[in-house]
């Protein structure tokens, strides 16, 4: 009979472990392992064996900084060959950040990291955190994908392709530019059809990732050249423009310059689409050829939260170029972005 697999639960914070107080919900320091261990199904002979560390600052995840990503992925990294499989307890409001970041730090990873959670606590009468964990427990050690996935109401996502699209509801999360690599229904099916991710590293390394000046502008109709201006005045290292449909601007000479500027000045710009599905395509309207002569890098597919942490990844190496990195960019790193 083989070996019973053994996961690591690290529980940062979020709500599947909060209580109520007069403010509204917080966490609360035992309060999730207390619950757990009350819940006869997390004990069932068919679930793996669990450990569950919990941090000594649990967050609202809206409190997450670089910083606690890296704290995560070392310990990831400290407790690997101990464990078959890591889970990752956090907060849904950042969890696509966390999760996203964690796809890059974590380079050569060959062993299961989920991150879950809820919207409702665990202690709380119809929460979504019972199948939330006991799922993310079982397919870690059953059905161990390797790579930084994200569980949430019967899907499992790939880490840098998901977004929380829903405040209020149970199915908070999607990947709307990229397939569920798994669907956890009566049957649990593993989606086989899905392209290779890029090689990497057979032992696991951990890219130490610091908190970077990054400028974020949604364009929108009317928008004054002055906002990118003083944007790109402060300390800005990278510019994320969420620009309309396939990567258009206004044609505003004013708008564009500042853009030309920004690139000039070696600050990386890349150009993500505020749309929530699609791709950056800036070959298809004058609109867009504009910006791409600005030297903008195309986001392509990428989501705005994984554009982020992988601008946070490349600044923090020291040993690129700003020339390497706008290509890395522009490369797909970790199946973030459809090549
Ligand atoms: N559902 C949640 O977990 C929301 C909470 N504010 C958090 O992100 O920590």
């Amino acid at each position: 009979m083989s070996k019973k697999k053994h996961i690591y639960v690290a529980y940062t914070g979020g709500t599947i472990g909060m209580k109520p107080s007069v403010k509204g919900f917080v966490p609360a320091a035992g309060y999730l392992s207390e619950t757990v261990a009350k819940m006869p199904e997390f004990h069932r002979s068919e679930m793996p064996n669990f450990t569950i560390h919990e941090y000594s600052k649990l967050l609202d995840s809206s409190d997450m900084s670089p910083s606690d990503w890296l704290d995560i992925a070392q310990d990831i990294a400290s407790n690997y060959d101990q464990y078959d499989g890591f889970i990752i307890l956090h907060g849904t409001d950042t969890m696509a950040y966390t999760s996203s970041a964690l796809s890059f730090m974590l380079e050569g990873l060959q062993k299961p990291v989920i991150i879950t959670g809820s919207q409702i606590p665990l202690a709380q009468l119809r929460s979504d955190g019972q199948a939330n964990l006991l799922n993310a427990l079982y397919i870690a050690a059953n059905y161990p994908i390797t790579e930084v996935t994200l569980f949430f109401n019967n899907k499992l996502f790939r880490g840098n392709r998901a977004r929380k699209v829903d405040a209020d509801g149970f199915d908070a999360f999607d990947s709307p530019n990229f397939p569920h690599l798994l669907s956890a229904g009566i049957h649990i099916e593993v989606n086989t059809q899905l392209p290779a991710l890029p090689t990497k590293a057979s032992r696991l390394t951990v890219s130490p990732t610091k908190s970077q000046p990054i400028g974020m502008v949604n364009l929108y109709p009317g928008i004054s050249s002055s906002v990118l201006t003083n944007i790109i005045q402060q300390p800005v290292n990278a510019l994320i423009l969420l620009s309309y449909g396939v990567g258009n601007a206004p044609q505003n000479s004013q708008l564009l310059s500042q853009i030309d500027k920004a690139t000039k000045q070696g600050i990386i710009v890349v150009n993500c689409t505020q749309c929530m599905r699609g791709t950056v395509n800036m070959s298809g309207y004058a609109n867009g050829k504009f910006v791409e002569e600005t030297g903008v890098v195309s986001g392509k597919d990428i989501t705005p939260e994984a554009a982020l942490a992988k601008l946070h990844y490349l600044l923090s190496k020291d040993d690129l170029s700003n020339v390497q990195m706008r290509q890395s960019m522009a490369l797909n790193l970790r199946g973030e972005m459809t090549d």
